[in-house]
């Protein structure tokens, strides 16, 4: 994925004042900043949600994107969430989605409703969801919020699974506390990315 000048401003708050940045395949990178500075708006942005103001992102393959607020709908049960994003995203079974469900611990819920579940497996299911049809590049925001700690754990081996198979993993986070788990970690400040040294984190 590459990223060329892009510039986002709300009204007459400029957000990002020219993010410039190139994902490689099989590397784990992560965005941190203070709350407001603009960390979900430029995943929207990567995720064609939001069209920037300036500049330009450019996919090399498919991506998956998991947004902060969880899109479910309460209704249908995990299995018809699954059934929905297959045909979605035409695939051929879920044999993918099933590993994601088992490392992340909730094939259990299979057929539990969405608005039934605490909000930890909700968000099982949401990073579920963004993964199942085994994109090249992945966009998370926030992904372990609501992690138990084994779930957590979890979740890094998953990533670190992926990078190995030449997947490209971005993980925003306002916390810096995984930086030893990543290979590049930026700070998004004053509307640009710098690179963040890992032991001031
Ligand atoms: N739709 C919108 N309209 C107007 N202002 C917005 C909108 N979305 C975000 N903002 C503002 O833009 C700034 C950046 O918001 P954003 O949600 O991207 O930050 P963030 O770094 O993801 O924050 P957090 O860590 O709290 O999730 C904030 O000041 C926010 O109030």
């Amino acid at each position: 994925m590459e990223v060329v000048d892009v510039h986002h401003h709300y009204g007459k708050r400029r957000v990002l004042r020219g993010i410039d940045f190139t994902l490689p395949a099989g590397a784990l990178t992560g965005v941190v900043g203070e709350n407001g500075t603009g960390k979900s708006t430029l995943l929207k942005i990567l995720a064609g949600e939001l069209r920037p103001a300036r500049g330009s992102v450019r996919h090399g393959g498919p991506f998956g994107y998991c947004p902060q607020k969880v899109v479910l709908n309460d209704a249908l049960t995990v299995r018809q969430h699954l059934a929905y994003f297959r045909a979605a995203f035409r695939l051929d079974d879920l044999a993918h989605a099933g590993e994601v469900m088992e490392v992340l611990g909730f094939t259990d819920y299979i057929d539990e409703r969405a608005g039934l579940l605490s909000g930890g497996t909700r968000q099982k299911l949401n990073v579920t969801l963004a993964l199942m049809h085994d994109p090249q590049v992945l966009l998370l925001d926030e992904p372990y919020q609501g992690f138990d700690w084994e779930t957590y754990l979890r979740f890094w081996d998953l990533a670190a699974r992926l990078r190995e198979r030449g997947r490209s993993v971005l993980v925003v986070s306002h916390l810096a506390y995984d930086a030893e788990r990543l290979d590049t970690l930026w700070r998004l400040d004053g509307g640009r990315l710098r690179t963040q040294e890992r032991g001031a984190a």
